[in-house]
């Protein structure tokens, strides 16, 4: 593992991954990659979760070549050094921001979209000049597979490197050192990752979970909240990351929400939901035991029908549950969806307060200004107002979750900035040294005057005041160059 991450590093350091053509053409090449093989990945991703080829496109592998065209357009401005506004003291002189690879970056990815997690961020690793170690999901192993086979075809093979394993091997690749580790996972791994990098205080992007609420308002379109809700919430059997985790809504809402949903399950998947090419299946028994366990106890309105063999667990909806009961403890993270009822707004705002950080909040409601209220009075990753997943697809927003749901952010422009170092160049020149004895000692009150002046003063009219102040900034420099202070 030492010499495979070492490899990596000499590839960094030999500066070829930096230039902006070599990032574009590695880009490109990835782009090519994608579409050249998309059968064989499409295969992978629908093995690993029992996904037909056409959900698999359309959740994963348009976003990678969203993601590609994307940082391919804007690459050439996001590299250009960024002047800066200068003050009196470095009026004369050069001032940028450089933004800076930041060398070999670890990426960590989950199985419940095995393609997307892992492409998406090395997109961004690459597009900001640095090496990368991937490490997929061992779960999604057809997928990893697939992975690891086809980047170094089409990749520089020393500078982004596939290393496949569980637990074992990632918890060797995390005692190497890093510049940046980027984690998508469970909070409680999330800690784990954490931990290692603190050993070599390398910074870490963590893209965890947990339990994005969904408040439905009284007033709205119930048939078309309850057809987006069935969307968000069963795409992928439930094994999204921002799926609505559970409804809040007024009591005598439920009824009416379980009918819905379910006339929408059987508009999206038939009257026999095993046989939809567009119903997925838990990833593996141990979760499939454990969604089962969450059902305990709880009053199944709509589904709970289940096959062991095939892991297959029908849509489900759950009412008036109790906020004490486990299925409302930790990330549902299948398709189960439990209504806890509240009285109003007020009482679903404390609800969300009184719990973790969550990565999505959802609102429905035709009030705009409530909506405006939820967002205001709440805290979560991202939020998407009458819809659901949405705003994961807009590049432009920055990707990520807050308190436990994760720290720092991806896609898009966000991306770029994650894995690079924004560096702040200052370059003087040797000449005008008369200015610049002002800072050096002997100090006096009348240095300490002009440094204030200088320094502290606002003026409405900016510019006016910047003219103002370089030629009393002259006036100085040729008083204190004449030696009268
Ligand atoms: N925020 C996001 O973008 C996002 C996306 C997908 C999933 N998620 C969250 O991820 C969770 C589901 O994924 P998961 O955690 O089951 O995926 P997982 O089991 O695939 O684990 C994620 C990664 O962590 C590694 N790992 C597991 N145990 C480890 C250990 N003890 N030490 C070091 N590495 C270890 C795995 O090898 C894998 O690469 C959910 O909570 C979901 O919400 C978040
Ligand atoms: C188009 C939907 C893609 C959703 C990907 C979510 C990633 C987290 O699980």
């Amino acid at each position: 593992m030492e010499r495979e991450v070492q490899r990596v590093r000499q590839a960094f350091l030999s500066g070829r991954s930096r230039p902006l053509r070599f990032r574009l053409q590695q880009l490109e090449a990835l782009r090519r990659m994608v579409q050249e093989r998309e059968k064989d990945i499409l295969a992978a991703i629908a093995a690993d979760l029992c996904k037909s080829e056409l959900n698999a496109y359309s959740q994963e592998v348009i976003t990678v070549l969203g993601e590609i065209d994307f940082m391919l357009e804007n690459l050439p401005e996001w590299v250009t050094a960024k002047p800066v506004k200068k003050n009196l003291l470095t009026m004369m002189d050069e001032a940028y921001i450089q933004p800076q690879p930041l060398g070999v970056v670890l990426i960590i990815g989950a199985w419940n979209y095995p393609f997307v997690l892992i492409i998406q961020p090395l997109i961004g690793a690459i597009a900001a000049g640095n090496a990368v170690i991937i490490k997929p999901s061992e779960l999604s192993e057809n997928t990893a597979k697939i992975v690891a086979k086809l980047l170094p075809q089409y990749l520089d093979q020393d500078l982004y490197v596939v290393i496949n394993g569980g637990v074992e091997e990632t918890t060797e690749l995390l005692k190497q050192r890093f510049d940046h580790i980027f984690y998508t996972g469970n909070t409680a791994v999330g800690k784990i990752v954490m931990e290692a990098a603190a050993k070599h205080l390398t910074p870490v992007t963590l893209e965890l979970g947990g339990k994005s609420p969904c408040y439905i308002d009284k007033d709205c379109d119930l048939d078309i909240v309850c057809r987006r809700i069935t969307w968000g919430k069963y795409m992928n059997c439930g094994q999204t990351c921002i799926a609505p985790d559970y409804i809040l809504c007024e009591a005598s809402l439920q009824s009416q929400i379980v009918w819905k949903i379910k006339e929408t399950v059987k508009e999206f998947y038939g009257e026999n939901i095993k046989e939809s090419p567009d119903y997925e299946r838990i990833i593996n028994l141990r979760h499939f035991k454990r969604i089962l366990s969450l059902l305990e106890g709880q009053k199944i309105a709509l589904g709970g029908e289940t096959d062991e063999a095939t892991r297959y667990i029908a849509p489900t909806v759950l009412t008036d549950v109790d906020p004490k009961t486990k299925v409302m403890q930790e990330e549902i993270f299948g398709p189960v969806l439990p209504i806890v009822p509240v009285k109003n707004v007020d009482e679903a705002i404390d609800f969300i307060n009184e719990r973790e950080k969550p990565l999505a909040l959802y609102v429905f409601s035709h009030n705009h200004k409530l909506i405006k209220r939820m967002i205001d009075e709440t805290s979560s990753g991202g939020v998407t107002g009458n819809d659901v997943i949405m705003h994961f697809t807009l590049n432009s927003f920055p990707f990520g979750g807050v308190g436990s749901s994760g720290m720092g952010a991806y896609h898009g422009k966000h991306s770029f900035d994650t894995f690079s170092h924004q560096r702040p160049c200052l370059l003087k020149s040797l000449k005008r040294e008369g200015a610049n004895k002002l800072r050096y000692p002997p100090n006096s009150q009348s240095k300490v005057d002009w440094g204030k002046f200088f320094l502290l003063r606002r003026f409405n009219k900016e510019k006016l005041g910047l003219l103002v102040l370089t030629f009393l900034g002259i006036v100085a420099a040729v008083l204190v160059k004449a030696g009268y202070y």
